[in-house]
């Protein structure tokens, strides 16, 4: 491997399911397993085979399973968990033990209780153990980062002795700051006999927000190996983000000079099944994988956009797995955004009634915190975007058990005030309300995507849906609200519907797809 090259070892099933509400079972641990051989990381942490004989089972299957990346598990200096491991991971035709033991003051008083002596001991005998059973031998001073620097160089030299092949430094408690870490490397660098010969690897964590900062100081201080998550999940503020760790590597290319294996198209989505397995929702401004991450609504940012996207953009969607950026209509947006939205929507507006719509979209806007395509169309149609139709929905009853199908009845009125009530069965009670919806109105959508959220507290909760659904090929976001959520997601159907009919009725091009669909599903 040339010197350029950094191994990115990702401990996303170790370390990132340490976090509290991060357990996975063994199949999203090996669905997942396969998601991390795709993007081609180099080695998979897959565990700590001592914990649980659950987590055996699960480091052994992915072991066994053999895709590519080396597997590695992680075990403490003793000979049950050193032996565990090899065990798990043997099955796989490139693997790694990891064993660690705590170097700071703090950790051997507290914690161990060990002297400095006592210390490198443990560890040399463990490495020793290790490499008896493997020829890869990876070794951690946890909390590195607050060791004496003297007495951390003296043990990773007695590591480097003893046969490690790779030497990971920990800021196990995100303490560090970089100019602090990357002093830190080029003193080990100097002080450690044969640093050369092994592979320098560096593990942060984020409790001061720093982890990237802090690895990216490593790698250019000379380390070759990072580890990190996806999403950058992890003990209590998580570990160095991979995904932002390798974009910033990537971009500024410049800088770095450096370059992983990874397969950046492959991020987004990988970083969205971490989110579906954990639970552990991606926040809207989070970098690199975040749903503002490639979205503009500033008129000025979007104007700048329309005309080149580095502008304001410094990567390209596409190679992080998104499918294009998304300039979002809102109450800072301009005239250019709106007029290509417009546009896009099959719509030819003169310029008086351009100004006309521009200024009921901005009166808009200032009341509504979400501007959808059916509002612009609704604006443009000069139509009341809530209630129009030609369908209302008039009633809705829903029966639905755990020993039953579910049967739902839908009372419509159509513009002359006549109702057609129309009642399907399904395996689900939403199913089974949009089957009706395409009975009585001739429109049946295929529901692709149904998200929930909760637009006010309390037990009368008003819940919010959104419904991402096809016709004819072309997508659609719909959205209704109610306190009951088959009704919600009935009226987000409805008012997809409704658009669809409008637009026929017009003799407008039903087919232009919302614009504002864009991003890539797993
Ligand atoms: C920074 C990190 O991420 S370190 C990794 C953290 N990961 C985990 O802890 C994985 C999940 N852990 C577990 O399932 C359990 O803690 C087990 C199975 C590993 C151990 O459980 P128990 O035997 O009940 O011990 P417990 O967790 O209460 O205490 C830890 C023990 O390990 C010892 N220990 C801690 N680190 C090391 C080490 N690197 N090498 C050897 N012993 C260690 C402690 O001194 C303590 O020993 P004691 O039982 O003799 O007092
Ligand atoms: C086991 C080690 C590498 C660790 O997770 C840490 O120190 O944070
Ligand atoms: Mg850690």
């Amino acid at each position: 491997m040339n010197d350029q090259r950094i191994k990115i070892f990702d401990t996303t099933l170790r370390d990132g399911e340490q976090a509290p509400g991060c357990s996975m079972t063994l199949r999203e641990k090996l669905r997942l397993s396969k998601a991390l051989s795709d993007l081609r990381v180099d080695i998979i942490e897959a565990g700590f085979p001592a914990a649980s004989p659950g987590d055996f089972e699960a480091v052994k299957a992915i072991a066994d399973e053999n895709r590519g990346p080396t597997i590695c598990g992680l075990a403490r200096c003793n000979p049950e968990d050193i032996e565990k491991v090899h065990a798990a991971v043997k099955g796989a035709d490139n693997h790694r033990i990891h064993v660690f033991v705590a170097t700071s003051a703090i950790h051997r008083e507290h914690k161990l209780k060990m002297a400095k002596e006592e210390i490198i001991k443990t560890a040399v005998g463990a490495i020793r153990h290790a490499r008896e059973l493997c020829d890869d031998v990876e070794f951690s001073p946890e909390d590195a980062s607050r060791t004496e620097l003297a007495y951390l160089a003296e043990v990773v030299s007695a590591a480097i002795e003893a046969g490690a092949t790779t030497v990971n430094i920990p800021d196990t408690v995100g303490y560090t700051v970089p100019a602090e870490f990357d002093k830190l490397f080029r003193y080990l660098k100097k002080h450690v006999a044969r640093i050369e010969e092994i592979t320098l690897s560096v593990h942060c964590h984020n409790d001061l927000g720093m982890a990237v900062a802090n690895s990216l100081a490593a790698v250019a201080a000379g380390a070759r190996q990072v580890e990190c998550t996806i999403n950058g999940i992890g003990e209590r503020a998580g570990n160095c983000s991979l995904e932002e760790l390798v974009m910033a590597v990537r971009t500024r290319g410049d800088f770095f000079d450096l370059e992983t294996g990874i397969d950046t198209t492959r991020l987004y989505p990988t970083s969205r099944m971490v989110a579906n397995i954990t639970g552990m929702q991606i926040p809207r401004n989070k970098a690199i994988v975040g749903e503002n991450a490639f979205a503009h609504e500033a008129g000025i940012h979007q104007h700048g956009m329309m005309q080149h996207a580095s502008t304001y953009e410094i990567m390209r969607p596409e190679d992080i797995g998104i499918s294009k950026s998304n300039l979002v209509l809102g109450k800072h947006s301009g005239r250019h955004a709106f007029r290509e939205r417009v546009s896009n929507l099959g719509f030819m507006l003169d310029e008086f009634e351009m100004n006309r719509a521009f200024q009921e979209f901005k009166k808009l806007a200032d009341k509504k915190k979400d501007m959808y395509d059916g509002d612009i169309e609704a604006i443009i149609l000069n139509v009341d975007s809530a209630s129009s139709g030609p369908w209302t929905l008039k009633s809705m009853e829903v029966q639905s058990g755990t020993e039953q199908a579910a049967r739902a009845s839908v009372s419509l009125l159509n513009e002359e005030s006549a109702e057609c009530t129309v009642a399907a069965t399904a395996e689900g009670p939403m199913e089974a309300a949009f089957k009706a919806l395409g009975q009585a109105t001739g429109i049946a959508l295929v529901l692709r995507k149904f998200e929930l959220h909760s637009a006010t507290a309390g037990d009368d909760a008003q819940g919010e849906v959104t419904v991402m659904v096809d016709y004819n090929g072309k997508s659609w976001r719909g959205h209704g609200t109610s306190v009951d959520i088959v009704e919600a997601g009935t009226r987000a159907c409805l008012e997809v519907i409704n658009r669809i009919l409008r637009r026929r009725e017009r003799g407008l091009d039903e087919e232009a797809a919302n614009s504002d669909i864009n991003r890539a599903s797993i």
